[in-house]
Formats: C-alpha cells, structure tokens, sequence
C-alpha cells in the first residue's frame, strides 16, 4: 500500500466534503427560502420530491448505484424540509413494524414518527389535524389485501398522497440465540401465513402459534419470555434486542407489501402517477363488466381491482381500483365521467406519484 497515494485520495476526499458541505448549507438555505414562499401553507410536496429523486437517478453517473444516490436524497430532502416545518406521521406501530420502517424509507429520518396502536387510530390522529399524514399498509404480494385499512378508505375525507413499496423480510427471533426449547411462537397472522412452510419444515409440531396485533409487538413479547420466540424484521429485532435465529424465512423471495400515505392535500401531476378510486356496484350479470367499460374505452391501465363486501347492503360491492395516470389527465377524466355514468358511488381517493425508491 503507498502511504503517499492514501494521503492523496484522503486530501481530495477531504476537500470534497468540504464542498458537499457547504452545497447542503445553500440547498437548506434555498428550501427556508421556499418555506417562507409558502407561508404557512402546505409544506410537503410529494410530486416536487417524486422529481427531484427520478432527476437524481437519470442524471447519476455512477459508480454509486441509482438507488443509493436516491436514497441519499430522501434524506437531503427530509432535512430541507425540516428546516420549513417538521412533519408528523402517523404508522401502525409499535416502534419497529414494518409500516414505521415505509414511513422512514418514504419521508426519511427527520420526520417524526409516531407509532399508533392501530390503523384506525392512525387516521383518526391525521383526520382530527393532530398529525399531518399517515401511513398504513394496504396489499401484500402473499396475502392480498389489508381489509381494515380498504374500509377506512370508503369514509375518510383523507386523500392519499403517496405509496411505499416495501420488501418484507421475516426472521425468527429469540432472547437466547438457541432454537431448543420454544414453547410459543408470536407474530402477526398474515407473517404466520407467509413464513407457514418454513414453520412446519423447522419447529416441532408442538410450538404454539399465536397470533398477536403486529409484528413488532411479537418481538416485544419474546423479549419478555425466553421460552417464546417471535416472527418479526430486522428494526423490531434490533429494538427488542434478540438474537435472529433464522434469517429470511418468508416462503415467497419476493415478498413485498405496499403502503400508502394519506393526508388533507391533493398531489399535482408528475410523469408517473397512479389514480385510485373506489365504486359501488350492485350483485347483478353484467355490473363489473359494465364498470371496466369505461376505463378500457379510454385507454386506461389498471394496476389493481379488489372487491369489497360493501358494509351498506347484503352481497353489494365496492371494488379498489388503481390506475396509470393522474386524474386530471384526459383519458382518466373521460373514464371518470363514464364510470359515473353507470354506478351510484364513484369516490376518487386521490392521485399520487408512483413510488420512486
Ligand atoms: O420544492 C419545494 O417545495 C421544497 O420545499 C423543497 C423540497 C426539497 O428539499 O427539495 C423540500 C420539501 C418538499 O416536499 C419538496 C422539495
């Protein structure tokens, strides 16, 4: 190794951080100036970070990887926006779950975070102006639908105004690092379901099961009793301090869930942006088919369709659909004005970027 060559690179990375620091500085400086713009209005600007973070990807020439340098700049950009005002948020909690880790990876480290013991207290902490947004989980690629979460959505005034798409990686997590002697295992039912193979295959038949209100709180509980363990991710295991007795032991590779991000405001368009909406259709030949009409007849494509047992009449539906575009857009307009046309209830929960990280 030359000592002389080390110096070298050090020196220049010295200087660099120099420069990045003070570029930061001007930036912060420049967002202030934006806060004070804006007067007391609305702060966050999901279409605006949904540019800035593709811009930073298109433009990056490496080596760093795209998702790396975007990373880096959802942390800028929560520190700027900090400076305007801080964010509050509200997730499913307890702190470690899977919706707190969303929060951060959608908002960054500087918003602050509070954990709510459930989702239909999280919309109510945002829907009273108590906090200004919340994120709630909707769909996961093995389980299908957050049903509590789809049924807020019918009544709340919230809009959303963002989606999180999340890899879920699942271990076993004990006090002790040994996997003798489990008498109990705790975790959510859908991380039950989805780590079910690998449960049958490596504990014996005798390990109670339980399902607890989320996987944070199973961590929470092995902490307390070293003859249980716990199905929960890597925050909850560091929060808690257990051992991870076996990594990733989901049954599907890919398991992703998607969250989404509600509060008071509507989003402008960006380039890539999705619509949802809900629609009632009653239990009769033809009904669903004459819903899709509309969205086919102007190009418009699906992303997701999920029923709904409507809660106002026996064997009605509400159905979830998701769309390309914004609705302000031509096609989603026209799809609109004719899925209103044929159904007594057409609610548009909002229009937002597609998620960027
Ligand atoms: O452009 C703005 O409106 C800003 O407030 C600046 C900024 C940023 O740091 O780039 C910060 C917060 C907003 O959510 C969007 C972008």
């Amino acid at each position: 190794m030359s000592e002389d060559l080390l110096k070298l690179h050090r020196d220049a990375i010295d200087q660099i951080d120099v420069d990045i620091l003070h570029l930061l500085n001007q930036r912060a400086q420049h967002a202030r100036d934006i806060g004070e713009i804006k007067g007391g209005g609305i702060i966050y600007r999901p279409e605006r970070e949904a540019q800035v973070l593709r811009r930073i990807k298109a433009l990056n020439p490496g080596p760093l990887p795209g998702e790396s340098v975007a990373r880096l700049f959802r942390e800028i950009m929560s520190e700027c926006l900090a400076l305007e005002k801080p964010l509050s948020i509200a997730y499913l909690g307890p702190e470690g779950s899977f919706t707190q880790l969303a929060t951060l990876k959608h908002f960054g480290h500087a918003a602050r975070t509070v954990a709510c013991a459930s989702i239909d207290e999280a919309f109510r902490l945002v829907e009273s102006r108590q906090l200004d947004y919340v994120v709630a989980p909707v769909e996961n690629s093995t389980e299908g639908a957050v049903g509590r979460t789809l049924d807020l959505m019918v009544s709340t005034p919230l809009k959303i105004c963002g989606e999180v798409v999340l890899r879920i990686h699942h271990h076993l997590l004990r006090k002790t690092p040994a996997m003798e002697g489990i008498r109990r295992v705790y975790a959510h039912a859908q991380a039950l379901a989805q780590c079910h193979e690998w449960l049958n295959k490596n504990l014996p038949a005798h390990v109670e099961r339980i399902s607890v209100a989320s996987n944070a709180e199973a961590a929470r509980l092995a902490a307390e009793d070293a003859n249980c363990a716990a199905i929960a991710g890597q925050a909850a295991a560091e929060r808690y301090s257990l051992a991870k007795l076996a990594e990733n032991i989901e049954d599907e590779p890919n398991n992703t869930t998607r969250f989404l991000v509600l509060g008071h405001q509507e989003v402008g368009q960006t380039a890539q942006d999705k619509t949802s909406i809900i629609v009632s259709a009653p239990n009769r030949p033809g009904a669903v088919h004459s819903l899709l009409e509309p969205l086919a007849a102007n190009g418009v494509s699906m992303t997701k369709f999920e029923s709904r047992p409507s809660r106002a009449g026996l064997w009605d539906y509400v159905f979830f659909i998701d769309m390309e575009g914004h609705h302000s857009s031509d096609n989603i307009a026209q799809a609109l004005k004719g899925l209103g046309e044929r159904t007594s209830f057409v609610k548009v929960l909002g229009a937002y970027p597609q998620a960027v990280l």
